[in-house]
């Protein structure tokens, strides 16, 4: 066992076990073994949870934004220090090759970085008064108990990008981490711990999602919810959180076109197209999962798409030399073979990759490139979550931008060429929040990230990702002009 067994629900500054002695647990997708067992906490703990948060919220609403700062900038250190330690664990229960998972706590640190300055940074306003004898002005005030409900594909960064703003706007935060990947919250919370964050202002409970989503949507103490995860869950949390009205921010699934052009530079692009689709296995909210490359550059690009597949070493990421682990788990693999099967039944030709693999008993698929695909295939419609790309050519730019948009989602989407006037025209066609030129790396603490149509509302990061914790009180007062 990695954490102490059944001990990992923090409510009130105490770390408990569930009442009932229940438990979930917590394999290691690489070769499903079991790691850890973590409460699956009650109705009545979950509501303990909220109630600790709100007790503690007003206190913590009246520290001085430089307190709450230095907060998170011992965090940040913490965790900074810890990186090694965090980022074994966070490779043994979600998968990524240890380098990736380096990397995901550099960038999850960043954010309490980020915040840490931001939290000094949140202003109100004067507003110029159109009639004589009124003074108006704009007060920011922290929002309330924040609910923050975490996916497993970044364990420790999609925490620290959630908490992190809520803790330095001056709220209060229930953690509701994936019950895949719980182990890396529990840490980060031990980190906020162990710098002296006041009891209260983080909780945590682990277990049923369906009964611990019930209780922050139903309580009118929590009075934001804070989601990163499939459209669909997003969704029911929406018509959830309508019965008291609570602020949303949602960070939903993404189809990610990226268009390489006939003039682009096909090596960058092909580099970067692997590192796109392939990073955390496929499993990232904005990685391409539609490639659209100009009909004269097709075979040129594809090719080299190849070679970057055939460079990638598929396994156990805790292992010198793997650079993709594999799927988070069996509904996951599924997932992906079930789209493949679908794709080959409908006329698809598979260029590299194609199966599952065993490998040390883990839920791995090759990286997979499809080519001859149709727009009748589910993976043209669907996000994958997994390491296949289907590769479609276009001759125009209207009919790429196009297709591009084809889709209910809105998240990422990402272009590759070398001439500034098309690339422009094209970013500013193209129907999502975040775009990516020659780039496929927007993701970073200092910009905002989110999306639009069904990819979600809200943006995370950012001087943007603080104000979705702050409530405007505007303030109007007459006064005798003397
Ligand atoms: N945008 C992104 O980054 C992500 C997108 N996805 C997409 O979603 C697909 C399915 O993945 P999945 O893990 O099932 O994603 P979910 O949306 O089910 O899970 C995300 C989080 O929501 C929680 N959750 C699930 N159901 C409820 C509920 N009724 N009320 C409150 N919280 C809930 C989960 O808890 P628990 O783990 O306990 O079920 C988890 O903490 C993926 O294949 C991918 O397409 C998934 C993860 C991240
Ligand atoms: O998948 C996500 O939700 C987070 C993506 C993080 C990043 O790549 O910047």
């Amino acid at each position: 066992m990695l954490v102490g067994t059944k001990h990992g629900m923090y409510i009130n500054g105490e770390w408990l076990s569930a009442a009932t002695g229940e438990v979930i647990e917590v394999f290691n997708p690489a070769t499903r073994e079991k790691i850890a067992e973590v409460p699956s906490c009650s109705k009545e703990e979950a509501e303990l949870a909220v109630q600790s948060a709100q007790a503690a919220f007003e206190a913590w609403a009246n520290v001085t934004a430089r307190e709450r700062s230095s907060f998170l900038y011992k965090a940040y250190h913490k965790m900074i220090e810890r990186k090694e330690e965090l980022a074994r664990l966070l490779t043994m229960e979600q998968g990524k090759p240890l380098q990736e998972a380096r990397g995901e706590i550099e960038f999850a640190a960043s954010f309490l970085l980020w915040y840490a300055e931001e939290a000094n940074r949140v202003y109100g306003e004067m507003i110029p008064a159109a009639k004589k004898g009124k003074r108006l002005w704009v007060v920011p005030k922290p929002i309330g108990v924040v609910a923050a409900i975490t996916p497993w594909n970044f364990p420790s960064a999609m925490v620290t990008r959630k908490v992190a703003p809520a803790i330095a706007a001056g709220c209060t935060v229930v953690l509701k981490p994936a019950e895949q990947t719980p182990l890396s919250a529990i840490k980060i919370v031990r980190v906020f711990e162990e710098v002296g964050l006041p009891k209260g202002v983080i909780n945590l409970v682990t277990g049923d999602p369906v009964q611990i989503g019930k209780v922050l949507m139903e309580s009118s103490d929590v009075r934001s919810i804070t989601f990163t995860g499939s459209t669909e869950v997003g969704k029911l949390l929406m018509k959830g959180s309508a019965q008291n009205v609570k602020k949303l921010s949602l960070e939903l699934g993404g189809h990610a076109p990226l268009l390489v052009l006939d003039d682009a530079d096909l090596d960058l692009a092909a580099e970067q197209a692997a590192a796109s689709k392939y990073r955390n296995c496929g499993q990232t909210c904005i990685c391409t999962n539609r490639i659209f490359v100009h009909e004269n550059v097709k075979d040129t690009f594809t090719q080299k798409l190849q070679e970057k597949v055939r460079q990638l070493h598929l396994g156990n990421g805790l292992e010198e030399g793997v650079t993709i682990g594999p799927l988070i788990d069996k509904g996951g693999l599924e997932k992906v073979k079930r789209q493949v099967e679908d794709s080959v039944s409908k006329g698809a030709v598979v260029t590299a990759g194609g199966k599952e693999w065993n490998g040390p008993g883990g839920y791995y698929y090759e990286p997979t490139i499809l080519t001859n695909v149709s727009n009748d295939m589910k993976i043209m419609k669907e996000e994958t979550f997994g390491p296949v790309v289907p590769i479609v050519p276009f001759t125009s730019i209207d009919e790429a931008i196009k297709a591009a948009n084809d889709t209910d989602y809105g998240l990422a989407a990402f272009l590759f060429t070398n001439d500034l006037s098309k690339a422009i025209n094209i970013m500013e066609k193209l129907e999502y929040g975040i775009i990516g030129i020659n780039d496929v790396f927007p993701g970073t603490a200092e910009a905002p990230f989110g999306g639009m149509k069904e990819s979600g509302l809200g943006r995370e990061g950012g001087h943007e990702g603080i104000q979705e914790f702050i409530e405007m009180k505007y303030v109007s007062l007459a006064i005798k002009e003397l």
